[in-house]
């Protein structure tokens, strides 16, 4: 067999209530690729979470890595791509984001860019439109990013989150760019203040480690749950479930539809099991948070 790189990349999610755009987690469910090179390009998905069209030239994987070739001046030979992955699509777990990281690796590794964290992330927020579930990829643990008007991104990243998650996921798709047009295009003044202090808020309790106060401030979004709920199946009713079963908080994973509760790690396994008792059409999961980020690893044949 010849050389092959497995590039493990987390899913996440975004925002936790009112951190739009800046605020992602990395969580324990994985997009793995299999990249060997070959004649010509071939993906292959070896999970019913992938597209099942397989078009090479549309494929999100393909069109990244061909865009950082090119951004990087560097001939990209042709690969066999083996996809498996825990992420399904379009429900508010990052999967375009892990991607979009997936397909940066693969040329960092198989063109030896030697591009480090930061340059991953810079590029993979770029592409996605903004940090939250790229950067959250790329280095595991919480990330809390922002770009400034000269495009310099900046990143807090903290590894240490000793809370569990549990992802509430509906049957059915929401892209994201159809959850971002049900957003208003100004806030006024007063609104913003109220909106940002609670963001304020949340990261500060995140980072402190006091669950209870984060929980209460991912259920006080202004920015974009209030705009978005009615596109959520049971918005109201997996708030309330999981507020009366032990969760310290619950909202709107990335663009949704799928809902992620925070709450005590010695907690989430019977949580999970209550609710999925209430939701018997979900998929309920316990989800950790990822700590490693974007991983690679080398066989040699
Ligand atoms: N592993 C993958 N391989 C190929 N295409 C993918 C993959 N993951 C995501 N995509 C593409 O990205 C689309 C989903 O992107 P979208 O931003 O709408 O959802 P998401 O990233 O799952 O959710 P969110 O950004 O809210 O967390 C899919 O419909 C597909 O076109
Ligand atoms: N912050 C993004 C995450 C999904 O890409 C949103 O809520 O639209």
């Amino acid at each position: 067999m010849s050389k092959m790189w497995s590039i493990s990349v987390p899913g996440s999610t975004a925002n936790l209530g009112p951190g739009f755009d800046s605020v992602g987690l990395a969580l324990g469910l994985y997009l793995k690729l299999d990249v060997t090179l070959q004649d010509e390009w071939q993906f292959v998905h070896h999970s019913s979470h992938l597209p099942v069209e397989i078009i090479v030239e549309d494929h999100l994987v393909y069109q990244v890595a061909q865009q950082v070739a090119q951004k990087f001046n560097v001939q990209l030979p042709a690969c066999k791509v083996d996809m498996y992955s825990e992420l399904p699509l379009a429900r508010g777990l990052g999967s375009s984001a892990s991607a979009i990281v997936a397909a940066i690796e693969l040329v960092n590794i198989v063109c030896d860019l030697q591009l480090d964290e930061q340059a991953k992330c810079a590029l993979s927020s770029e592409i996605e439109g903004h940090p939250d579930n790229a950067a959250a990829s790329v280095c595991g643990g919480l990330v809390i990013g922002a770009t400034l008007p000269n495009g310099e991104l900046h990143l807090v990243n903290e590894k240490q989150v000793d809370a569990a998650f549990a992802v509430f996921i509906p049957n059915v798709e929401l892209k994201t760019a159809e959850a971002r047009k049900a957003l208003p295009a100004t806030y006024e003044k007063g609104y913003a203040v109220h909106a940002s202090a609670y963001s304020n808020l949340l990261v500060a309790a995140l980072l402190k480690q006091d669950y209870a106060l984060a929980g209460q401030f991912m259920e006080a979004d202004l920015f974009h749950e209030p705009f978005r709920a009615h596109l959520i199946p049971n918005y109201e009713t997996i708030r309330t479930l999981a507020r009366d079963h032990g969760a310290f908080g619950t909202s709107i994973s990335g663009a949704g539809p799928t809902m992620i509760s925070l709450i005590d790690s010695s907690k989430v396994d019977a949580f999970v099991e209550k609710m999925q008792q209430y939701l018997p059409d979900y998929t309920i999961k316990a989800a950790h948070v990822d700590t490693q980020g974007v991983q690679v690893t080398v066989q040699n044949g």
